[in-house]
Protein backbone atom coordinates (compact mmCIF):
# COMPACT_ATOMS: atom_id res chain seq x y z
CA UNK A 1 0.00 0.00 0.00
CA UNK A 2 1.57 3.47 -0.89
CA UNK A 3 2.22 6.50 1.84
CA UNK A 4 -0.89 8.59 1.59
CA UNK A 5 -0.42 11.87 -0.29
CA UNK A 6 -0.42 14.77 1.86
CA UNK A 7 -1.57 17.51 -0.41
CA UNK A 8 -2.43 20.40 1.55
CA UNK A 9 -0.65 21.07 4.84
CA UNK A 10 -2.69 21.30 8.31
CA UNK A 11 -1.66 24.78 9.76
CA UNK A 12 -4.25 24.01 12.48
CA UNK A 13 -0.97 23.09 14.84
CA UNK A 14 0.30 26.79 14.13
CA UNK A 15 -3.24 28.51 15.72
CA UNK A 16 -2.76 25.86 18.55
CA UNK A 17 0.32 26.54 19.05
CA UNK A 18 -0.69 30.20 20.16
CA UNK A 19 -3.15 28.81 21.84
CA UNK A 20 -1.65 26.55 23.69
CA UNK A 21 0.67 29.76 24.73
CA UNK A 22 -1.47 31.83 25.84
CA UNK A 23 -3.10 29.17 28.09
CA UNK A 24 0.21 27.87 29.04
CA UNK A 25 1.27 31.89 30.15
CA UNK A 26 -2.08 31.76 32.68
CA UNK A 27 -0.46 29.47 34.86
CA UNK A 28 1.90 31.69 37.03
CA UNK A 29 -1.22 33.98 36.96
CA UNK A 30 -3.60 31.33 38.25
CA UNK A 31 -1.12 30.49 40.95
CA UNK A 32 -0.32 33.50 41.85
CA UNK A 33 -4.23 34.51 42.50
CA UNK A 34 -5.28 31.33 43.72
CA UNK A 35 -7.75 32.03 46.89
CA UNK A 36 -7.30 35.71 46.14
CA UNK A 37 -10.16 38.11 46.25
CA UNK A 38 -10.64 40.54 43.15
CA UNK A 39 -12.76 43.05 43.18
CA UNK A 40 -14.47 43.90 39.15
CA UNK A 41 -15.67 47.10 38.61
CA UNK A 42 -18.47 46.48 35.91
CA UNK A 43 -19.61 50.24 34.48
CA UNK A 44 -22.43 51.16 32.78
CA UNK A 45 -20.82 51.95 29.84
CA UNK A 46 -18.99 48.64 29.49
CA UNK A 47 -22.16 46.65 29.37
CA UNK A 48 -24.03 47.86 26.82
CA UNK A 49 -23.25 44.79 24.07
CA UNK A 50 -25.17 41.66 24.72
CA UNK A 51 -21.89 39.88 22.98
CA UNK A 52 -19.65 41.67 25.32
CA UNK A 53 -22.13 41.31 28.19
CA UNK A 54 -21.59 37.58 27.72
CA UNK A 55 -17.59 37.56 27.61
CA UNK A 56 -17.66 39.07 31.22
CA UNK A 57 -20.18 36.56 32.43
CA UNK A 58 -17.65 33.64 30.97
CA UNK A 59 -14.62 35.40 32.34
CA UNK A 60 -16.15 35.80 35.94
CA UNK A 61 -17.19 31.74 35.75
CA UNK A 62 -13.46 30.84 34.40
CA UNK A 63 -11.83 33.26 37.42
CA UNK A 64 -14.12 31.43 39.95
CA UNK A 65 -13.00 27.84 38.76
CA UNK A 66 -9.47 27.90 38.94
CA UNK A 67 -10.34 28.92 42.39
CA UNK A 68 -10.23 33.14 42.75
CA UNK A 69 -12.62 35.09 44.53
CA UNK A 70 -14.18 37.40 42.07
CA UNK A 71 -16.90 40.41 43.35
CA UNK A 72 -18.38 42.05 41.10
CA UNK A 73 -20.04 45.39 41.71
CA UNK A 74 -21.84 46.94 38.92
CA UNK A 75 -22.90 50.52 37.93
CA UNK A 76 -25.78 51.27 35.66
CA UNK A 77 -25.27 55.04 34.74
CA UNK A 78 -26.54 54.94 30.98
CA UNK A 79 -29.21 51.99 32.43
CA UNK A 80 -30.47 55.19 34.61
CA UNK A 81 -30.43 57.86 32.34
CA UNK A 82 -32.44 55.57 29.53
CA UNK A 83 -35.20 55.13 32.53
CA UNK A 84 -35.30 58.75 33.69
CA UNK A 85 -36.03 59.71 29.82
CA UNK A 86 -38.66 57.64 29.99
CA UNK A 87 -40.19 59.56 32.96
CA UNK A 88 -39.40 62.80 31.05
CA UNK A 89 -36.43 63.43 33.41
CA UNK A 90 -33.18 64.31 32.36
CA UNK A 91 -30.37 63.27 34.75
CA UNK A 92 -27.56 65.95 35.68
CA UNK A 93 -24.31 65.04 37.07
CA UNK A 94 -22.21 67.66 39.50
CA UNK A 95 -18.34 66.51 39.57
CA UNK A 96 -19.67 62.70 38.03
CA UNK A 97 -21.67 62.54 40.75
CA UNK A 98 -25.78 62.36 40.04
CA UNK A 99 -27.54 64.45 41.22
CA UNK A 100 -30.25 62.41 42.73
CA UNK A 101 -33.87 64.23 44.08
CA UNK A 102 -36.31 61.38 45.52
CA UNK A 103 -38.03 60.73 42.44
CA UNK A 104 -34.70 59.97 40.99
CA UNK A 105 -33.67 58.06 44.09
CA UNK A 106 -36.44 55.69 43.27
CA UNK A 107 -35.22 55.06 39.34
CA UNK A 108 -32.02 54.27 40.54
CA UNK A 109 -33.02 51.54 43.47
CA UNK A 110 -35.43 49.63 40.33
CA UNK A 111 -33.20 49.94 38.33
CA UNK A 112 -29.55 49.31 39.48
CA UNK A 113 -31.45 46.85 42.36
CA UNK A 114 -33.70 45.09 39.59
CA UNK A 115 -33.01 45.03 36.08
CA UNK A 116 -29.27 45.87 35.50
CA UNK A 117 -28.15 43.59 38.56
CA UNK A 118 -30.37 40.42 37.85
CA UNK A 119 -29.17 40.97 34.18
CA UNK A 120 -25.42 40.01 35.14
CA UNK A 121 -26.92 37.59 37.79
CA UNK A 122 -28.50 35.94 34.96
CA UNK A 123 -25.44 36.02 32.32
CA UNK A 124 -23.10 34.43 35.37
CA UNK A 125 -25.39 32.04 36.30
CA UNK A 126 -26.36 30.70 32.43
CA UNK A 127 -21.99 30.67 31.98
CA UNK A 128 -22.15 27.75 35.00
CA UNK A 129 -21.30 30.21 37.74
CA UNK A 130 -23.60 30.53 41.32
CA UNK A 131 -24.52 34.44 41.29
CA UNK A 132 -25.85 36.28 44.17
CA UNK A 133 -27.17 39.81 43.49
CA UNK A 134 -27.12 41.95 46.74
CA UNK A 135 -27.79 45.62 47.45
CA UNK A 136 -25.83 47.53 49.84
CA UNK A 137 -28.61 46.88 52.78
CA UNK A 138 -28.06 43.01 52.25
CA UNK A 139 -26.25 42.05 55.27
CA UNK A 140 -25.89 45.51 56.51
CA UNK A 141 -23.50 45.71 53.66
CA UNK A 142 -22.67 49.38 53.11
CA UNK A 143 -23.54 51.53 55.64
CA UNK A 144 -24.14 55.84 54.02
CA UNK A 145 -24.48 59.21 54.98
CA UNK A 146 -25.48 62.24 52.56
CA UNK A 147 -22.45 63.17 51.07
CA UNK A 148 -21.11 66.44 51.19
CA UNK A 149 -19.67 67.76 47.70
CA UNK A 150 -17.17 70.36 47.84
CA UNK A 151 -17.03 72.50 44.73
CA UNK A 152 -13.40 71.55 43.10
CA UNK A 153 -12.80 75.32 42.34
CA UNK A 154 -13.99 76.78 45.44
CA UNK A 155 -13.93 74.35 48.54
CA UNK A 156 -16.22 77.01 50.39
CA UNK A 157 -19.08 76.28 48.30
CA UNK A 158 -20.83 73.18 48.70
CA UNK A 159 -23.17 71.04 46.26
CA UNK A 160 -26.01 70.11 47.34
CA UNK A 161 -26.78 66.52 45.37
CA UNK A 162 -29.62 64.93 47.03
CA UNK A 163 -29.56 61.25 48.43
CA UNK A 164 -26.12 60.65 46.99
CA UNK A 165 -24.15 58.64 49.51
CA UNK A 166 -20.83 58.73 50.73
CA UNK A 167 -19.43 54.98 52.27
CA UNK A 168 -19.76 55.52 55.91
CA UNK A 169 -18.67 51.76 56.42
CA UNK A 170 -18.89 48.40 55.15
CA UNK A 171 -19.63 45.07 56.90
CA UNK A 172 -17.93 42.74 54.74
CA UNK A 173 -19.40 39.43 56.49
CA UNK A 174 -22.09 38.29 53.66
CA UNK A 175 -19.56 38.80 51.24
CA UNK A 176 -17.04 36.54 52.83
CA UNK A 177 -19.84 34.22 53.39
CA UNK A 178 -21.07 34.21 50.20
CA UNK A 179 -17.62 33.57 48.76
CA UNK A 180 -16.53 30.92 51.19
CA UNK A 181 -20.28 28.85 49.75
CA UNK A 182 -18.77 28.73 46.28
CA UNK A 183 -21.52 31.94 45.56
CA UNK A 184 -19.73 34.82 43.25
CA UNK A 185 -21.54 38.32 44.71
CA UNK A 186 -22.85 40.73 42.40
CA UNK A 187 -23.37 43.90 43.85
CA UNK A 188 -25.60 47.00 43.60
CA UNK A 189 -23.73 50.59 44.66
CA UNK A 190 -26.80 51.50 47.02
CA UNK A 191 -26.44 52.03 50.23
CA UNK A 192 -28.70 52.69 53.82
CA UNK A 193 -28.45 55.25 56.39
CA UNK A 194 -29.21 55.56 60.36
CA UNK A 195 -33.16 55.61 59.51
CA UNK A 196 -33.08 53.04 57.34
CA UNK A 197 -33.11 55.71 54.10
CA UNK A 198 -31.43 55.05 50.29
CA UNK A 199 -28.38 56.37 49.28
CA UNK A 200 -26.98 56.12 45.23
CA UNK A 201 -23.57 55.82 45.57
CA UNK A 202 -21.63 56.01 42.95
CA UNK A 203 -20.36 52.59 41.94
CA UNK A 204 -16.19 53.21 41.71
CA UNK A 205 -16.44 54.23 45.12
CA UNK A 206 -17.88 51.20 45.95
CA UNK A 207 -15.50 48.75 44.57
CA UNK A 208 -12.75 50.83 45.43
CA UNK A 209 -13.65 50.66 49.35
CA UNK A 210 -14.92 47.24 48.76
CA UNK A 211 -11.88 46.06 47.62
CA UNK A 212 -9.71 48.05 50.20
CA UNK A 213 -11.87 46.80 53.06
CA UNK A 214 -11.44 42.77 51.65
CA UNK A 215 -7.71 43.18 51.26
CA UNK A 216 -8.56 42.51 47.65
CA UNK A 217 -5.19 41.21 45.66
CA UNK A 218 -6.26 43.40 42.62
CA UNK A 219 -8.99 45.92 41.44
CA UNK A 220 -10.19 45.83 38.19
CA UNK A 221 -12.46 48.64 36.50
CA UNK A 222 -14.05 48.21 33.17
CA UNK A 223 -15.32 50.89 31.39
CA UNK A 224 -15.67 52.21 27.76
CA UNK A 225 -12.46 54.01 26.84
CA UNK A 226 -8.84 52.50 26.85
CA UNK A 227 -7.64 53.91 29.60
CA UNK A 228 -6.92 56.96 31.39
CA UNK A 229 -5.87 59.32 28.11
CA UNK A 230 -4.18 62.68 28.44
CA UNK A 231 -4.74 65.89 26.77
CA UNK A 232 -3.37 64.36 23.33
CA UNK A 233 -5.62 61.60 23.85
CA UNK A 234 -3.42 59.03 24.30
CA UNK A 235 -3.30 56.22 26.75
CA UNK A 236 -1.61 56.71 29.97
CA UNK A 237 -0.18 53.55 31.18
CA UNK A 238 0.96 54.13 34.58
CA UNK A 239 -0.26 56.51 37.17
CA UNK A 240 0.98 57.93 40.29
CA UNK A 241 -0.24 59.65 43.26
CA UNK A 242 1.64 62.90 42.07
CA UNK A 243 1.15 62.58 38.52
CA UNK A 244 -2.97 61.81 39.42
CA UNK A 245 -2.94 65.53 41.16
CA UNK A 246 -1.46 67.09 38.16
CA UNK A 247 -4.23 65.95 36.13
CA UNK A 248 -6.78 66.73 38.14
CA UNK A 249 -5.26 70.48 38.60
CA UNK A 250 -5.23 70.82 34.89
CA UNK A 251 -8.61 69.66 33.97
CA UNK A 252 -7.62 66.44 32.45
CA UNK A 253 -9.88 64.21 34.31
CA UNK A 254 -13.06 64.93 34.33
CA UNK A 255 -16.69 63.79 34.62
CA UNK A 256 -17.23 59.32 35.58
CA UNK A 257 -13.31 59.77 35.33
CA UNK A 258 -13.21 61.83 38.33
CA UNK A 259 -14.64 59.41 41.08
CA UNK A 260 -12.72 56.06 39.24
CA UNK A 261 -9.23 57.94 39.52
CA UNK A 262 -10.13 58.72 43.29
CA UNK A 263 -11.09 55.51 44.40
CA UNK A 264 -8.77 53.76 42.27
CA UNK A 265 -5.66 55.75 43.49
CA UNK A 266 -7.46 55.19 47.48
CA UNK A 267 -7.32 51.35 46.62
CA UNK A 268 -3.96 51.70 45.93
CA UNK A 269 -2.66 53.72 49.36
CA UNK A 270 -4.39 51.31 51.42
CA UNK A 271 -2.79 48.16 50.36
CA UNK A 272 -4.95 47.00 47.07
CA UNK A 273 -1.61 45.69 45.11
CA UNK A 274 -2.89 46.30 41.70
CA UNK A 275 -5.52 48.55 40.31
CA UNK A 276 -6.21 48.76 36.70
CA UNK A 277 -8.44 50.81 34.56
CA UNK A 278 -9.18 49.16 31.27
CA UNK A 279 -11.09 49.01 28.31
CA UNK A 280 -14.66 46.98 28.69
CA UNK A 281 -15.07 47.06 24.84
CA UNK A 282 -12.45 44.66 24.44
CA UNK A 283 -13.25 41.04 24.46
CA UNK A 284 -12.48 39.05 27.65
CA UNK A 285 -10.66 41.92 28.62
CA UNK A 286 -11.00 40.74 32.28
CA UNK A 287 -9.23 37.53 31.47
CA UNK A 288 -6.58 39.28 29.33
CA UNK A 289 -6.03 41.42 32.18
CA UNK A 290 -5.56 38.85 34.87
CA UNK A 291 -4.65 35.94 33.07
CA UNK A 292 -1.73 37.31 30.34
CA UNK A 293 1.59 38.98 30.61
CA UNK A 294 0.11 41.79 28.32
CA UNK A 295 -0.83 45.15 29.99
CA UNK A 296 -4.20 46.85 29.37
CA UNK A 297 -5.45 50.59 30.12
CA UNK A 298 -3.83 52.30 32.96
CA UNK A 299 -2.28 50.80 36.18
CA UNK A 300 -3.06 53.21 39.32
CA UNK A 301 0.21 53.07 41.83
CA UNK A 302 0.32 54.97 45.28
CA UNK A 303 4.03 56.05 44.45
N1 LIG B 1 -8.64 61.91 31.12
C1 LIG B 1 -9.63 61.06 30.82
N2 LIG B 1 -9.33 59.86 30.27
C2 LIG B 1 -10.31 58.98 29.95
N3 LIG B 1 -11.63 59.22 30.14
C3 LIG B 1 -12.00 60.39 30.68
C4 LIG B 1 -11.01 61.36 31.07
N4 LIG B 1 -11.68 62.43 31.59
C5 LIG B 1 -12.98 62.15 31.52
N5 LIG B 1 -13.21 60.94 31.00
C6 LIG B 1 -14.54 60.34 30.78
O1 LIG B 1 -14.80 59.37 31.77
C7 LIG B 1 -15.63 58.35 31.16
C8 LIG B 1 -15.63 57.09 32.01
O2 LIG B 1 -16.37 57.29 33.19
P1 LIG B 1 -17.92 56.85 33.29
O3 LIG B 1 -18.69 57.46 32.15
O4 LIG B 1 -18.42 57.13 34.64
O5 LIG B 1 -17.83 55.31 32.98
P2 LIG B 1 -18.28 54.02 33.80
O6 LIG B 1 -19.71 53.78 33.44
O7 LIG B 1 -17.36 52.98 33.29
O8 LIG B 1 -18.09 54.30 35.28
C9 LIG B 1 -15.04 58.21 29.78
O9 LIG B 1 -15.93 57.62 28.86
C10 LIG B 1 -14.69 59.65 29.42
O10 LIG B 1 -15.77 60.25 28.76
C1 LIG C 1 -23.93 59.08 42.78
C2 LIG C 1 -23.88 58.47 41.41
O1 LIG C 1 -23.47 59.14 40.47
N1 LIG C 1 -24.29 57.21 41.30
C3 LIG C 1 -24.29 56.49 40.06
C4 LIG C 1 -24.48 55.02 40.36
C5 LIG C 1 -24.27 54.14 39.16
C6 LIG C 1 -22.85 54.20 38.64
O2 LIG C 1 -21.90 54.57 39.31
O3 LIG C 1 -22.74 53.76 37.33
P1 LIG C 1 -21.48 53.78 36.38
O4 LIG C 1 -20.43 52.99 37.02
O5 LIG C 1 -22.01 53.15 35.14
O6 LIG C 1 -21.06 55.22 36.16
C7 LIG C 1 -25.42 57.00 39.12
O7 LIG C 1 -26.48 57.36 39.62
O8 LIG C 1 -25.21 56.98 37.90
Amino acid sequence: MSAPTDTSPDLSHIAARDKAEILAQALPYIRKYHGKTLVIKYGGNAMTDPALQADFAEDVVLLKLVGMNPIVVHGGGPQIDEALNRLGKKGTFIQGMRVTDEETMEVVEWVLGGEVQQDIVGLINAAGGKAVGLTGRDGGLIRARKMKLLDRDDPNKEHDIGQVGEIESIDPSVVKALQDDAFIPVISPIGFGTHNESYNINADLVASKLAEVLKAEKLVMLTNIRGVLDKAGDLLTDLTAKRIDELFADGTISGGMLPKIAGALDAAKSGVNAVHIVDGRVPHVLLLEILTDQAYGTMIRSH
